[in-house]
Formats: C-alpha cells, sequence, structure tokens
C-alpha cells in the first residue's frame, strides 16, 4: 500500500541492538503475560556478547506452534545473554551534596516542613547517577548514551536523563545549592545537540527520533542567574542556535495565514519515526491493531510519538474522539505551550547572548520574539475565553503549504497547557490581558482541592483528569506570581500552598514522592496511563523545594490536609 511521501520520510532510523531488544520485549510478553509486565525493561537491557552471537542464540530457542518461548528458555537465555538494568547507570556521590547547606529555604519557618525539605533534598542523592566506564568502552553493547558528567535520573522505571524533567530537576538543585551537579546536567544536554542537533527525549538510542519540550535556554538563565557563570553563558550559544533551528525548520515549522492574510510561523510537535515506540512497542502494535490499513497504522505511531515528543503522552488534548487513543493527532496540532517554550527561548536567547556582546543574536532573537508573540496573538489568543488555545490544522490549501485561519479550528477546551505563555511573560506590562487571563483560569474548573488539573476529561490517559504534573504546577504558580498583578500573586501562592501540601502528605503516606498526583484529593498521588505510578521523583522534588523557596512555609501555617 503507497502512504503519502510524509509517511515514509523523516525518519531517524534505530539501531540494530534496539531492533532486536524490541523482539525480546515481544517474546517476553508472549512469555510472561500481561500482569506486572514492563516493556521498557527489556530495551535497557544490554549485551553480555556481541549482537550477532545473541541473536543466533535467541533464535535457536525452541518455540511452540503460536511461536513463543518458554518462560523457563526465556529466564536462561536473558541470564546468559543479556545484562540487568541498571549495570549502566552507576550510584555515583553528588559532589556538591551537603547534609544542611548554608542558606537552605531561608523562608521554611515550620520544623516540620523545614525537616521534610531536607529529607526531600537529601533524594538527590539517592537519584545521582553516572554512565559506567562499561558504556565508554563498549557503547555499542547498550542502549543507554554515554555523557560525561554525572546524572540525576527521575526515579523507578525512568534510569536516564530526561530533557523537560531535567529544568525542574535543576531549580530544586539550585535551591539545594548543588550548583556544579547543575552545571554538569546542562553540559551533558550540550554533547547531545552537538552529535544529533536537538536535545533527545532521553538519553537511550531509542529516544532519539524525538525531542522534548524545549527549556535548555530557561535552565542556563536560571543557573547564570545564581552563579553568575558567563562561561558557562558563552559556552551555551551554539547549542542553543542549533537546538533552535531545530524547532523552527522543517517538519515542525507550520505557516499559517491569518483572517488578515498576514502569514505567520508557529512550530509543532513532530518525532521522526512511524513505527512503535521501542520502549512501548507491545503497546503500540496492540493499539494500532484497531486501524485496517498499513498507513493509519504508521500516521498513528508517528502522532503517539510526538505526543511523547510533547511530554504529555497520553492526554486527550491531541486526540479527535477523547475516548479513543487510535485517533491520537499532535502532529496536526498547533500546541500553546511548545510555542509559549519557543517565545520563551527566543527571549532567553536574546538575555543570554547580551550578557556575552552577542549584539546580532540579541537584534535576531529580539524580532523573531516579536514575531511569535504577534502569531501567538493572531492564531492561537481567544479573546473571549481569556486563553491562548490549540490550533488544529485543517488541510493546507495553497501549493506552498499554507494553512488558512478559521475560528472553528482553535480548540475550545480548557487544558492547563493553554495557560503556558503567562509564564513566557507574554504578559509582561498589559495588566488588562493578564486580568482576563487569571479570572480565565479561576473559573476554568482546572484549579481543583491539591493543585491544577491538566485537562478536565476523566479518560484513564495520564495527562487527564484528575491528574496534575509538577512541571505545570511551577510553569503556572512561577508564570502568575511574576505577572506583576497582586491578585496573580495570591492565587500563585494559593496554588502552591496546596500542592505543598499534597507532595507532603502524599509523602508521609507512602515514604515517596510521585511522578504525578491526583488533584481533586490531598494526599493522594496520580495514576491511569500506560505504566504502573513511579516514584522518586526528579521534578516532584525540583518543583517542592522551588516553591518553598519562593514562598516558604510560616511558623503557623499546618501542612496537614484540612
Ligand atoms: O515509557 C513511556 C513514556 O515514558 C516517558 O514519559 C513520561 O515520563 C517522563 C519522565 O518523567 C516525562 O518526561 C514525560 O512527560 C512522561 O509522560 C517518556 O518521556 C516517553 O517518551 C515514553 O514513551
Amino acid at each position: 500500500e503507497r502512504c503519502t511521501s510524509v509517511d515514509k520520510s523523516h525518519v531517524i532510523p534505530t539501531t540494530p541492538l534496539v531492533i532486536f531488544l524490541e523482539k525480546v520485549q515481544e517474546a517476553a510478553l508472549q512469555s510472561y503475560g500481561h500482569k506486572g509486565f514492563d516493556p521498557k525493561l527489556y530495551v535497557d537491557m544490554s549485551l553480555k556478547h556481541n549482537l550477532s552471537l545473541t541473536v543466533e542464540a535467541f533464535n535457536k530457542l525452541s518455540r511452540s506452534l503460536n511461536g513463543s518461548i518458554s518462560a523457563h528458555d526465556l529466564d536462561v537465555f536473558i541470564g546468559k545473554y543479556l545484562g540487568v538494568v541498571d549495570e549502566d547507570l552507576v550510584y555515583v556521590e553528588p559532589v556538591d551534596y551537603v547534609a544542611e547547606p548554608e542558606g537552605f529555604l531561608p523562608k521554611v519557618k515550620n520544623s516540620e516542613v523545614r525537616t521534610w525539605a531536607l529529607e526531600v533534598h537529601s533524594l538527590w542523592k539517592n537519584l545521582s547517577r553516572k554512565v559506567s566506564d562499561k558504556v565508554l568502552e563498549k557503547p555499542e553493547f547498550y542502549t543507554l548514551l554515554p555523557l560525561k558528567n554525572p546524572v540525576i535520573i527521575p526515579g523507578s522505571r525512568f534510569r536516564e536523563v530526561y530533557y523537560w524533567d531535567s529544568y525542574w530537576v535543576i531549580r530544586g538543585l539550585l535551591a539545594s545549592k548543588m550548583y556544579e551537579t547543575a552545571k554538569g546536567i546542562v553540559t551533558n544536554l550540550f554533547s547531545l545537540i552537538d552529535q544529533f542537533g536537538y536535545v533527545l527525549n532521553g538519553s537511550r538510542a531509542y529516544y532519539s527520533n524525538r525531542s522534548q519540550p524545549p527549556v535548555l535556554a530557561a535552565m542556563i538563565v536560571e543557573i547564570y542567574n545564581r552563579t553568575g557563570d558567563l562561561d558557562l553563558v558563552k559556552g551555551s550559544l551554539p547549542a542553543l542556535l542549533k537546538e533552535y533551528h531545530f524547532w523552527n525548520s522543517g517538519v515542525h515549522k507550520v505557516t499559517i495565514q491569518d483572517a488578515q492574510g498576514s502569514n505567520h510561523s508557529l512550530s509543532r510537535y513532530y518525532a521522526m519515526w512511524n513505527k512503535p515506540r521501542p520502549e512501548s512497542s507491545t503497546i503500540d502494535g496492540e493499539t494500532a491493531s484497531k486501524l485496517p490499513n498499513i498507513c493509519g497504522k504508521k500516521q498513528l505511531y508517528r502522532d503517539l510519538a510526538s505526543a511523547a515528543e510533547s511530554g504529555w503522552d497520553f492526554s486527550s488534548r491531541w486526540m479527535r474522539n477523547q475516548s479513543d487513543l487510535t485517533t491520537t493527532s499532535t502532529t496536526s496540532i498547533l500546541p500553546v505551550d511548545l510555542n509559549a517554550f519557543l517565545l520563551k527561548m527566543e527571549l532567553d536567547i536574546a538575555f543570554l547572548a547580551n550578557l556575552v556582546g552577542e549584539s546580532s543574536i540579541v537584534a535576531h532573537f529580539t524580532e523573531a520574539s516579536q514575531n511569535r508573540q504577534k502569531a501567538m496573538n493572531c492564531i492561537l489568543w481567544n479573546t473571549e475565553m481569556g486563553q491562548w488555545l490549540d490550533y488544529w490544522l485543517g488541510n493546507s490549501n495553497t501549493s506552498e503549504d499554507i494553512y488558512k485561519w478559521e475560528d472553528l479550528h482553535q480548540n475550545k477546551k480548557s487544558f492547563a497547557s493553554n495557560f503556558v505563555p503567562l509564564w513566557a511573560e507574554l504578559l509582561n506590562s498589559d495588566d488588562i490581558t493578564t486580568q482576563k487571563v487569571v479570572q480565565s483560569l479561576k473559573s476554568s474548573g482546572l484549579i481543583q482541592p491539591a493543585g491544577i488539573a491538566m485537562t478536565l476529561s476523566n479518560t484513564g490517559q495520564q495527562w487527564d483528569f484528575p491528574n496534575g504534573w509538577p512541571p505545570l504546577q511551577h510553569i503556572i504558580i512561577e508564570g502568575l506570581s511574576r505577572s506583576g498583578l497582586e491578585e496573580a500573586r495570591a492565587l500563585a501562592e494559593d496554588i502552591a500552598v496546596r500542592w505543598i501540601r499534597t507532595n507532603y502528605v502524599a509523602y508521609k503516606k507512602t515514604g515517596a514522592m510521585h511522578e504525578k498526583y491526583d488533584v481533586t484529593k490531598c494526599g493522594a498521588y496520580g495514576g491511569g496511563g500506560e505504566y504502573v505510578p513511579q516514584t522518586g521523583f526528579g521534578w516532584a522534588n525540583g518543583v517542592v523545594l522551588a516553591l518553598l523557596e519562593e514562598f516558604g512555609w510560616p511558623e503557623d501555617l499546618k501542612i496537614d490536609c484540612y
């Protein structure tokens, strides 16, 4: 069957090792069954012998009539030929960790909260890793990518560095005064840009077909604000310029004509992949089996991987029919958050370039930010709702691939992402619009007893109601509090208190920090999606520490749920 050219092109091939481990993953599902099965475990395994010998041994395993290998035979094969996970990334004590850093969270006066914050701070030690020498010696035996400096992992099944998670990890490290660790993390990300042209979703070979929300420039700004390190700033610019190009060219770039006939450029998520995600290959295969033809399947695989690129995997936000994952159409959407992140990137690059006297870069990025601001206001802003809205791309009706704006194509549903432009300081000095956005957030239904819900649809997907995720809490809280409006700052503080409380109570109940929380109940962690809830957890820790640093906690404020 012939698919459109775009289905076939824009694919970055994966490695032979990943392809083989996907076969092991498939065999493991057949042999061990669905119960407790995590497909990612298999693509994180390493080789003990070279690949051809291993493949030969795997192909010789005896199979039953339906092609399955007995659980015993597979156990023996894995034990003999494959390395267990965690051998590739080994524990390392962070060089700048001290049990109680000087000047730690000065505004936290309540002793119970202070004790807990110090425990959260101590979790950096649990999550600190470095790439083992074995990976450096034989990279072809591992799916983990070599990185020079120590890393902080999110935790549990996420045994590698993640791109956008790293921003909130760094915010927490800065509150913990761990500047060297923070700098090491961004230097690692530069090396990925050097090699691939963009920061990968995560530091595994199977993540090389996509990125994640672009927040590297924001990391550099935060580190610079604390350390004044101009060498870091200077060294970051070539990487940031390369990353900027990635997001604003080729398949990521979309031209759209507004109602007045002016053309604008905005960006979308677009994974360079049209097969099942290797880390969830068996699951994607099952999802796509509901579709009748190969072209539809390829498009769905791309759209699922693109949802992973957005960081929102998965959500009704990307679906044409919210109860049907096969209708995920991420690449047909101009997302508010991606464009707000890119606007922030433009402003951040201009700020950084100014610090090191690169005036032509300053001029270029200041102009780019003005253009994007204009584009976002023409295409994504909705005055009646007081929100920016995701935009559904219809068919481009000109030969130059230019889409024509139509009011009906704005997605009128309220998502937490609709408020990300607050963080990009899009509203700087415009109090009337800020007020409108604050009212809109207040009446959106997204603010719940324990934080902000991602959407209002309860679909069972993990980026839907009733889940609230740490990055979006922080982005919206910080956006509100930096807007300069008294009412917005008060709302920011109110949400921060709810979020800190729920993290604290869940920690006391379960002994762990969680990747996501159920925002309808104070003290409850989140669920849904394709894997069991994870603990650890890099960005949850970072957000709590950053919020406690900003807002503090008075002596007499109760930390328990009401
Ligand atoms: O294995 C399934 C998916 O897992 C990751 O996504 C989730 O965890 C990440 C790490 O905390 C986080 O960045 C992301 O927002 C979460 O949805 C991974 O990033 C996906 O690519 C992967 O398919």
